[in-house]
Parts: C-alpha cells; structure tokens; sequence
C-alpha cells in the first residue's frame, strides 16, 4: 500500500483483534499462510495472468487465452520447481476454469483411488509430467445422477485381451466432462462391464482419445465441445465435451473404489465452497463500507451502508458461514483422510458415514454460496451488476457446483438413507458414533426442554447445539414413523422425499455448527481472535435458527419467545462484529488480482477505478458507434418516413 490512498483506513484501526494471526487461522497453519501469500503475489505480478478482460473476449480468443495460461502456469511451475502444494496453489490462484482442473482434481486421484498398482505405475507418472492430459467422463446425454443407468458398455475381448468401450445409443454419448471436448487426450470412462456376455455393473476404464502425435481422435471416436454455457466468460473458459464410441483399453478397476473418487472429489469442493463465499463476502463487506446512501445532517457524511441493520442482516450471515465452511471443510479433510488409509486397509466401515458428510455438505454448503454470492451481488445494488464488481462471474462460474459431482437434492437424498437407517437402528447392538452420535440420546432429545430465558442464554454452546439436535432428531424420527406406514418402503420414501430432504438439511446444518463450536474449544492465538470466532459461530448459528424457526418451533425444540430472544441476540452480535468487519475480510488476505473486483479493492479507491474500467470496454473505442449510419442517422432524420412518403 505504499504511496497509496487506504480509504478504508478508518475501518481497519477499528479492528478488535488481531489480523495477522486470524490470516493463520484461516489459512490452516503459518505453513500454509506463507506459501499462499507468496504464490498468490507471484500470479498476481504475472502479465500472462490476467483476467480483466474475460467478459469481453469471444469464445474462442476465451479458449486460447485459457490454453495459454494453463501452458504458462505449468512453465513456472517446472522453472520454479513448485511443489504439489505450490502448484496447486498456483491453480488455485491463476483462477480460471480449464481443463487442468478435471486432469489434477478427477483424472489423477481417479487412478490414484481406484487403479490396480500396475496401472498407477503405467499412468501416473504420464499424468504427472502431463505427457497425457485426461478428463473424468462418467455422465451421459442420458444420464447423470443415475450412474446405475449409464448406457455405454466395454466388452471384454477375450481373443484380443481388449475391451471393446461402445456408446449404442444418442443418449450414451459421453456429455458434459470437463477437458473432453478440444483438450484432453485420455479419460477415465465408466461404462457396464459386459464379459461372457454377463454384466457385472459400472465401472472406470483408461482410455486413449486423442493421437498423441497431431491430437485428432483416435478411429472410432467422435469428440466436440457441448456448447456455450450460462454467462458470458465464466466457465465458458472450460470446454466440456461429447464423445461417442471409443475402442478398446485395457483392464478394469475394484468396483467398491470407485466410491471413494467421489466421496475426495466433494470434499474438495466443501473447502471450495468457503473460498467463493469469502471472496463474494470480502467484495460486498468493503463495498458495502465504501458506499455511503442517505443519513447526512447539515451537509455532513452520508451513512456507510455497513451501518443499516438490514444490510448487517444480509452480510454477516455470510460472512459467518465463510468461517464456517472453512472449518467443517478442514474436518472433512481429516475424515477423508482417515476413511482413505481404512480402505486400503480393506476397512469399508466407515464409508457410508463418509459419503453421507461428504454428500451433504457439498449439497448444503454449495446450495448456500451459490445463494450467497448472488445476494452479495445485490448488497453492491446496482454497481454488483457490473461485470467488474467481479460478481457476476463468480456467480456462473460457480453455480453449476450445486450440479456438478452430485445434484443437491439427489445427494441430500442419499444423506436421509443413511439418516432413516441410523434411526431404525436405535435400540439395536449398533451404536450411532460420528456425527450421528447424538441419536443416541434420541430419548432424552425427543422430550428435552430449551433452557434460553434471555437472549444472553443463546450464547452458551451447549444450548445452541441442544436446540440443534432436538430439532434434527425430532425431525428424523417423525419422517421415520410416516414411513413405516407404508407397506413399500421405497414407495414411502419417494412419497416423503421433501421432508426426508429437510431432516437431511437440519443435520447437515448440525455438523457445521458442532465442527465450528469445536474448533473453538481449540487452543486459538491472538488477541481477540477467538472472541471474534465465538462472535461468528453464534451468528452462524442463531442466523439458522432464525430461518428455520418453522422446524425448531414445529418439533416443539423452542418456544416462541425463545425464537425471538436469539434474534435480538443477532443484532446484538451485528454490533459487536461491525467494528471488525473489514478486518475480518482482510484475514482472507486475497490479492486484487485475485478477488478481481473493483468493489471489493482492498485500498477502497471505487469510484475512479470503476470510471476507469469503464472507459476500458471495447464499445468505447469509437465515440460514435458502430451501426450509426445504417440504423440510427436514418431514425434521427426520419429517412425512412420520408422515403415512404
Ligand atoms: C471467476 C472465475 C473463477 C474460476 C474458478 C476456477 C475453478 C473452477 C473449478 C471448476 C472445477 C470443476 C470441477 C467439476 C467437476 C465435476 C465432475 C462431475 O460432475 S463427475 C460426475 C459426477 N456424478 C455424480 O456425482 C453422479 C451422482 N450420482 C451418484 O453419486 C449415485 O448414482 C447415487 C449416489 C446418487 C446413487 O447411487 P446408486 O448406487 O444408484 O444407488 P443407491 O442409493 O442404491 O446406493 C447404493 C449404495 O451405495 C452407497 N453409495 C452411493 N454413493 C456412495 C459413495 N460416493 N461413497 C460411498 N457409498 C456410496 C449408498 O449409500 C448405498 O449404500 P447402502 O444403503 O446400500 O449401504
Ligand atoms: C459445469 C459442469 C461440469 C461437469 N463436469 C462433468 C465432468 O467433468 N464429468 C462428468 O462425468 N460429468 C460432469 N458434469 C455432469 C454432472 O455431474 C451432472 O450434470 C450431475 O451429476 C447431475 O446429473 P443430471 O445432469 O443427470 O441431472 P438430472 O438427474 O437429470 O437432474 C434433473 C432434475 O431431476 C432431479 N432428480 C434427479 N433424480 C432425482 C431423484 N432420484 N429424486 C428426486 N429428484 C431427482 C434433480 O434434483 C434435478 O432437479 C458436469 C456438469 C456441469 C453442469
């Protein structure tokens, strides 16, 4: 900031805490707050990467310049010699959507979880030195959140030892897989393994696309891009394929493993969720303290509109869940890790709770960031609908994760399997541990009592996580007792599917309040760091018990009047986080290349920056536009009128 004008100054001496150790906090470790901070400045210096000029670019400059990119950054990551966790940083920071995406984040850790040893020894190293590039082609036309009812099958030739990888209908064309289209050479394909003429179900095959010599499909294959996609720029930097008919390649993989892809790539996108909130959150937090409307007396200042309540209202919710997210993510990391060592131990124990974690919180936590950045597009009003307030982008690129690896309502249907067989187990030999440990007071929540007297009482942990789990296990059971009424049980769960959807919300809600009231039972550095954190948790929580007071009151878990305590005790707590607003979007520490926004500026210089920008867009370069002469002179001039008369 040398030299430089920090307009927001004022705001950041007000911060209660301390910045720098809240950056380690949300970073994870000192460790890994230094390496980000050091990539993130080296791509933000790098000309190769910019990105202000997305929007305007047509499709095709859009495809090359990502190319172009993507062949830089892997450059500087072999000149520099950069670490997995460095390059990946690096990715992470280039901040475009791009076929590395599915080669490093699908197609490696697919061969990594579900390869046979051989197999790992043949492709990764390929992969690694990107001597292949390779995509994750699973859906269909057809067929996407039904993965049993995908059409394209690989038949096993005995006399040539191959599979023969055969799309017979329109609808098995491979549609949608990132990098399939124009980029990727080789993909992982999920086809029904057909031998002897049996069928034993899907599973992921290694495929060779493209010659590795001049990049044309390989015979019999036919490869295209699907199409513009929502939003102009966004992710129409990714070409997103369609292929029909592949040959051959060898060799299958263990059928249980290829749970475990799925279940490590939505954990990744759990922790992804918290990185689009808190840029969204770090935009409209210093906009909104910025733009000042209404409030002046004698020709004083106006009022910042951080200041309005209703504006508190709106953005500290999200500011909170950005912490949030960031910490069930780092649990679901470990919880990854440690069902990843038990499956190669041949442990499958705790897969089923490991997919309900990662299946829910990828539902519910991209459900809310996707809502989120477009209310954070809003809170900008009408400058947020501006291409370089950074929101509009972030919004499409986004979006499709509420899609993507799972549709929400889908996988929120798979977390109330997991949750119905949880209640219909109680009372037997097996236990419920994990996160669904607190059906085992099941009696006690049933019939338990909410304590809050005044509003103060909402901040005690133990009554906030009570109140959550009456309302999750109240809701459970009751869904549990409807559809024991049903002599077909699938018809039962289809007929109640919305309120299944609810309990499974409730307790994915649940798992992220318990997570972050864990996290501050930690040891936490810093002067007012902790205090800070406490102050979120309860908005996180007290937020969702305000938007879901229909559930807590209907399962009896509060009373009205409490309902109504813990929104007082909201506002109360907007009070005590608005002097540390703008500190606490600092502790993202994200460069202005990253957040790429001009609201969101960390120096706060808006106003000249945006007439600037403005000035930058390509209708500007003639004063007088082009299609004068044909359609507006003659307009002016009544020409055409005339020329009838
Ligand atoms: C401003 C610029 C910014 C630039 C930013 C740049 C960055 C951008 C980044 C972009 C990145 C893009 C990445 C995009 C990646 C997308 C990739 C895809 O979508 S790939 C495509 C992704 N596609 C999808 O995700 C498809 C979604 N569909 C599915 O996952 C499944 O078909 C299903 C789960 C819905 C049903 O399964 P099905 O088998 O039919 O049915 P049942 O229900 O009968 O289940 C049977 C049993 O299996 C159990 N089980 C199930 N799953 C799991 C699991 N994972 N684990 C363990 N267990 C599991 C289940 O519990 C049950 O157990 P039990 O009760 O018997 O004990
Ligand atoms: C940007 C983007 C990138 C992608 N990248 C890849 C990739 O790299 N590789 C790849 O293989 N795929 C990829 N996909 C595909 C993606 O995984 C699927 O689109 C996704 O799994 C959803 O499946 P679907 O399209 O079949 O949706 P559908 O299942 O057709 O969903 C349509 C509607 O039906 C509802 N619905 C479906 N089933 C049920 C049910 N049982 N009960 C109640 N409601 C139901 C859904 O909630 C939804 O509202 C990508 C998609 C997008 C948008």
């Amino acid at each position: 900031m040398d030299g430089v004008v920090d307009h927001l100054a004022d705001e950041r001496n007000k911060a209660q805490f301390d910045v720098e150790e809240m950056k380690i906090v949300w970073a994870g470790s000192r460790h890994v707050f230094e390496l980000s901070d050091r990539i993130a400045r080296l791509v933000a210096s790098d000309p190769v990467f910019r990105k202000d000029n997305r929007a305007t670019l047509s499709r095709k400059d859009l495809f090359k310049n990502t190319l172009r990119k993507a062949a830089h950054a892997w450059k500087r990551i072999i000149e520099l010699r950069l670490s997995e966790e460095e390059a990946s940083k690096l990715r992470f920071y280039v901040d475009e959507a791009a076929f590395t995406d599915l080669h490093w984040g699908m197609f490696v850790p697919a061969i990594k979880g579900q390869a046979t040893e051989e197999q790992q020894q043949k492709w990764l190293p390929l992969a690694y030195k990107m001597q292949i590039i390779g995509c994750y082609a699973q859906t269909e036309l057809g067929h996407g959140s039904n993965v049993q009812g995908l059409e394209t099958t690989a038949t096993f030739d005995p006399q040539t030892d191959e599979f023969d990888i055969h799309s017979p209908t329109l609808t098995s064309s491979k549609w949608w897989p990132g990098g399939l289209g124009k980029v990727s050479t080789h993909a992982v394909v999920y086809a029904r393994l057909i031998t002897d003429g049996q069928e034993h179900g899907v599973h992921g095959f290694i495929v060779q696309l493209r010659s590795l010599d001049d990049h044309l499909p390989l015979p019999g294959i036919t490869i295209g891009d699907i199409g513009m996609k929502f939003g102009n720029g966004a992710y129409n930097t990714m070409d997103n394929g369609v292929t029909r008919n592949g040959k051959c390649v060898r060799s299958n993989v263990p059928r249980q493993l290829i749970y475990g892809t799925m279940v490590f790539v939505r954990q990744t996108i759990v922790s992804d969720a918290s990185c689009a909130l808190s840029r969204a959150v770090c935009i409209a937090t210093r906009y909104s303290a910025v733009r000042r409307q209404f409030g002046s007396q004698n020709g004083g200042v106006e009022t910042q509109v951080i200041d309005y309540k209703t504006q508190q209202n709106r953005l500290f919710p999200l500011l909170a869940a950005a912490y949030a997210f960031r910490f069930v993510g780092e649990w679901l990391k470990w919880l990854y890790t440690d069902v990843t060592q038990r499956l190669q131990a041949n442990d499958f124990s705790t897969l089923p709770e490991a997919h309900a974690c990662t299946a829910g919180l990828k539902s519910l936590t991209t459900t809310f960031t996707a809502d989120a950045i477009e209310e954070c597009r809003k809170l900008c009003g009408g400058h947020g609908y501006l291409c370089s307030s950074g929101l509009p982008e972030l919004f499409a690129v986004y979006v499709p994760a509420c899609t993507y690896e799972g549709d929400n309502v889908v996988l929120l249907l798979q977390v109330a399997r997991f949750l119905m067989k949880t209640v219909s187990q109680l009372g037997s030999e097996k236990k419920p541990v994990g996160t669904t440990a607190y059906m085992g007071r099941v009696e006690h929540l049933m019939q338990c009592r909410c304590s809050v007297q005044k509003a103060e009482d909402w901040l005690n942990p133990n009554t906030i996580l009570e109140a959550f789990e009456a309302r999750t296990a109240r809701m459970s059971v009751a869904v549990a007792q409807k559809l024991a009424q049903f002599a077909n049980p699938e018809e039962g769960f289809l007929e109640l599917s919305p309120n299944l959807v609810e309990a499974s919300v409730a307790h994915c809600q649940l798992i992220v309040v318990s997570k972050f009231i864990e996290k501050l039972q930690q040891d936490i550095p810093g002067k007012g760091v902790k205090e800070l954190l406490g102050m979120l948790c309860n908005i996180y929580a007290l937020n969702i018990l305000h938007k879901h007071l229909g559930d807590f009151l209907s399962t009896g878990s509060i009373t009205p009047k409490q309902g109504s305590l813990a929104n007082d005790q909201l506002r109360s707590l907007y009070s005590q986080v608005r002097p540390n607003a703008i500190a606490l979007v600092d502790a993202f520490n994200y460069t202005d290349h990253y957040l790429g926004s001009v609201l969101g500026r960390y120096d706060g210089n808006v106003y000249p920056k945006l007439y600037e920008e403005a000035w930058k867009d390509p209708l500007n370069d003639s004063v007088v536009p082009d299609g004068y002469h044909e359609y507006i002179r003659p307009l002016l001039k009544n020409q055409l009128r005339n020329a009838r008369l």
